[in-house]
């Protein structure tokens, strides 16, 4: 049975400390439940915080980083090292200084890569990859266990954007052209591939957010609030910090 929780932090600072840390948990009791773990990468400011916070903490130590697969919910369609793709800024906050195992991370195709400018033969790779490490006996995805999701102003999540064709997709990847959200070409994990991961965290701060994170937890549809259509099989964590959980009912606020 699937559980909906929302915790409530101070501001950014306190938010990024805490999820790193319950991350870096979450990974190792993974570990421990199946010798190894998979995690989902998102793009923006929050997450890039969280990654820092992660990278600085010593008790990132304790996760085996050899065992875990990590994968990113949606990228930006541009040249492999461009400074805003998702992955640049994933490895610069925090990849670069882990015991990866490379052929355990797995970005999204770069605009100039084997496929060519093309992020519809880009989805596909990256469909091909998702399927490649497949659970066993299971369909067509690996394992998720945290998948980590920014949240837009519009109530976007990871490049899902509101009212956009994608928000119907059914296939495990799409690209995206017209992003309100520059760059304008994308590639994302769909909503159905969002929520095969055993746990959803979302992550919002600041007032900007305040409505779209208001309107998600009182039950907007996916179509016009993709957030709302995020869910864990487990678990679905809202993680905010004060000013994006101002329209959140208080039936849902934990203060912390
Ligand atoms: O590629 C992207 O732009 C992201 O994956 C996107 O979904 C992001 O997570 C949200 O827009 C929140 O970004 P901020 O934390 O910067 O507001």
């Amino acid at each position: 049975m699937s559980e909906t929780s929302v915790v409530v932090h101070a501001d950014r600072d306190v938010l990024a400390q805490a999820v790193a840390a319950r991350l870096i948990v979450r990974l190792i009791d993974a570990q421990a439940e199946r010798g190894q773990a998979g995690l989902v990468l998102t793009g923006g400011r929050v997450a890039a915080a969280v990654y820092r916070a992660v990278r600085d903490l010593p008790a990132r130590d304790a996760v085996d980083w050899s065992r875990v697969d990590v994968w990113w919910g949606d990228e930006r369609f541009l040249p492999a090292g461009d400074p805003d793709r998702n992955e640049t800024q994933a490895r610069e906050a925090l990849l670069d200084a882990l015991p990866l195992d490379p052929s355990r991370v797995h970005p999204m195709p770069a605009s100039d890569g084997s496929e060519g400018d093309d992020p519809e033969a880009a989805a596909a790779t990256y469909t091909a990859a998702l399927a490649t490490a497949a659970r066993p006996g299971t369909a067509t995805l690996p394992h998720f266990d945290v998948l980590l999701l920014g949240v837009g102003e519009d109530g976007h999540v990871a490049s899902v954007f509101p009212g956009h064709p994608v928000t119907y997709e059914t296939r495990p990847v799409s690209a995206v052209r017209g992003s309100p959200k520059p760059p304008p070409v994308r590639t994302t994990l769909t909503l159905p591939t969002i929520n095969t991961a055993d746990e959803v965290w979302l992550l919002a701060t600041g007032t900007d957010k305040a409505r779209a994170v208001g309107m998600a937890l009182a039950g907007a549809g996916p179509v016009q609030l993709p957030a709302a259509g995020a869910c864990g099989v487990s678990r679905t964590l809202w993680l905010l910090d004060r000013a994006a959980a101002a329209d959140v009912k208080p039936t849902f606020r934990s203060l912390r």
